[in-house]
């Protein structure tokens, strides 16, 4: 119980609900006890007349009418009541779910980058999904079930007790064997349900995967390998249900066992009491009703228990992730606002995942109204630089400044609120491409969507398509192309309005007419801002004020385009292998 004591905050956030739940789960058992006592009298009274002990037919008649009233009413009250009561402690448990669920995936959004490549994102969808909703269980069926269960123990057994004290130890000897059996079997359940559970999610997500990728598969020809491996997998998952059905079929006919052994004790025991004259006949159906009711919550006592226990082990994996820290965290409490100079001064950094050294003593200056372009190989750090800018890792060698304070002093907010980062792979959400490009502004007009859109060359695509801006991208909607996704990606950090821009090779998938017009536009805007561009082309970097040349995390030159083309080396060479390849 360790760890769910993290949701006692829950527990009295809604005690009101609860102890109201409690209050009227005790009025409901009580007026379902209240049924076999009529039910016992009724028979009684039929046998007493049976025997001669009662002439009076019409007097029976009244009372037995009065008896089969009054149980009309005690059922239906308790049914109202029963009713009420899953009112109370379900919707909780659905509140509670609503608020951990919400709780975890603001936790999760926190995070830094290093979490989301240390663990799966199947595994941070479970946590979320399936381990709130087992730790849900908790919180409304096995609290629900404990109160009747307790409640109705204490009622009817102490009322067993006083009406025949031998008769209800024979009655009640076989529950606790029931319990411990109950418990057993929920273990196995649970343990083979947990089983099918994964071979589900490993059935999705090779389902997903090969829909998502089905051109792939399409073009190499490998539908009947891919066919192999589903089945495989659904053979596998056919195994592991059977076995969970096997023991679930066993749960209900052991559950008729043990209460039909219960039965047979209160009926020979009762019957042997009864001619003996020590009770009443009556009293044997009172029993028999009460063993067959307490049956359930006896069963429930070991469902319960496992239930707890494996909200217990949820709860711990849930518990796992709140407790990370951000490893990048706001130092700054007051505002700090970004005016855009950057300055790198023999800067070295580490993957710390990968132990690569992506930068290496690296130093330059930026200010705003310039534009700075990176150029280089592949893997050579030229992103680095970018998610270092935006503080996605921290620096711990060397120094970053922005505006001559060291990045980490800076606001993270007004940080991050300074930047517009396009990304190398441009990212568009299954939403209208109004809204992709609004994801920059969330109070963006409609004429800003447009001019941004403009900027970004990217307008006359929209309007030819049939809803234009309403067009829907992603699962639901068309598919857009590697350059009409790098544009709408442009145009959401230029909506934004950032002090500083950042361009992560972004223009490598349009033409190079349309890059020469968004440069031109780039150009425009970002008159006081502080550009950086990142390019393997020397068309985005020749009119930079500045451009540095990474070789393997190191810079190998720097200058302006005049300099670099008049002095010999990498970029000399760029310069003229694509002059050649534009003149081919
Ligand atoms: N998130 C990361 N975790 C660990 N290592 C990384 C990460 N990102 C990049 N690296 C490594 O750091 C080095 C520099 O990568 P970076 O992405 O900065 O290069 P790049 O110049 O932008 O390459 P490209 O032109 O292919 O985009 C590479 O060796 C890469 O494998």
């Amino acid at each position: 119980m360790k760890e769910l004591k993290y949701l006692n905050k829950y527990l009295i956030k809604y005690r009101g609900r609860l102890l109201l739940g409690v209050v009227i789960t005790i009025i409901a058992t009580a007026f379902k006890l209240a049924v076999p006592m009529k039910v016992g009298d009724s028979i009684t009274i039929v046998d007493q007349y049976i025997q001669g002990e009662v002439n009076d037919l019409a007097s029976v008649k009244h009372q037995l009418l009065i008896n089969v009233l009054l149980l009309l009413g005690a059922t239906l009250l308790s049914a109202i009541f029963t009713f009420i009561m899953r009112q109370t402690f379900i919707v909780v448990s659905r509140y509670v779910e609503y608020d951990l669920k919400n709780e975890i995936f603001q936790h999760y959004e926190k995070l830094s980058l290093g979490f989301y490549k240390q663990n799966r994102t199947g595994d941070l969808m479970n946590r979320i999904s399936e381990d709130v909703s087992k730790v849900r269980m908790y919180i409304g069926p096995a609290l629900m079930y404990s109160t009747t269960t307790i409640t109705l123990f204490i009622v009817a057994i102490s009322y067993m007790f006083y009406k025949a004290p031998i008769l209800t130890l024979y009655a009640i000897a076989p529950l606790p064997l029931l319990s411990f059996i109950i418990y057993k079997v929920s273990i196995i359940i649970n343990h083979r349900s947990t089983i099918v559970q994964q071979y589900l999610s490993k059935l999705t997500t090779f389902t997903q995967e090969s829909f998502s990728g089905i051109a792939v598969i399409k073009a190499y020809g490998i539908e009947p390998r891919t066919n192999a491996n589903f089945e495989e997998l659904a053979e596998g998952s056919k195994v592991k249900n059977i076995d969970l059905a096997k023991v679930q079929a066993l749960f209900f006919p052991l559950m008729m066992l043990l209460i039909g052994i219960s039965n047979i004790l209160v009926i020979y025991v009762g019957g042997t009491k009864y001619i003996s004259g020590q009770i009443e006949f009556g009293t044997i159906v009172e029993f028999l009703i009460y063993v067959n009711m307490l049956t359930w919550p006896v069963a429930v006592v070991g469902w319960v228990t496992s239930m707890v226990q494996q909200a217990e082990a949820s709860q711990k994996r849930i518990n796992e992730f709140l407790e990370t820290e951000p490893t990048i965290q706001n130092l700054v409490e007051e505002s700090t606002p970004v005016e855009g100079n950057i300055e790198f001064n023999k800067l070295t950094f580490t993957y710390p995942d990968t132990g690569i050294t992506a930068l290496k003593d690296v130093s330059f200056t930026i200010k705003p109204g310039e534009t700075l372009a990176i150029v280089g190989n592949t893997g050579s750090g030229k992103s680095t630089i970018l998610e270092l800018i935006g503080r996605l890792y921290d620096v711990e060698e060397g120094m970053l400044k922005i505006d001559s304070t060291p990045i980490r002093k800076v606001n993270l907010t007004d940080l991050r609120d300074s930047i517009g980062y396009v990304p190398q792979d441009a990212f568009l959400f299954s939403d209208s491409l109004r809204n992709n490009i609004r994801f920059g502004k969330e109070n963006a007009t409609e004429e800003e969507v447009i001019e941004a859109a403009k900027n970004a060359a990217v307008h006359q695509n929209i309007i030819g398509f049939t809803k234009g801006y309403d067009t829907i991208l992603g699962e639901r909607g068309i598919t857009l192309s590697g350059g009409q996704k790098q544009r709408v990606s442009i145009a959401r950090a230029i909506i934004k309005d950032p002090q500083i821009l950042l361009f992560d090779d972004c223009l490598s998938a349009v033409d190079t007419e349309t890059e020469e017009e968004i440069l031109q536009n780039l150009h425009k805007i970002s008159a006081n801002k502080t550009t950086i561009i990142v390019s393997h082309r020397i068309s985005s970097a020749k009119n930079a004020n500045k451009i540095i040349v990474l070789e393997e995390g190191k810079i190998i030159q720097q200058g302006t385009h005049n300099e670099l083309v008049n002095s010999d080396g990498y970029y000399k060479e760029l310069y003229a292998k694509q002059l050649l390849e534009k003149e081919m």
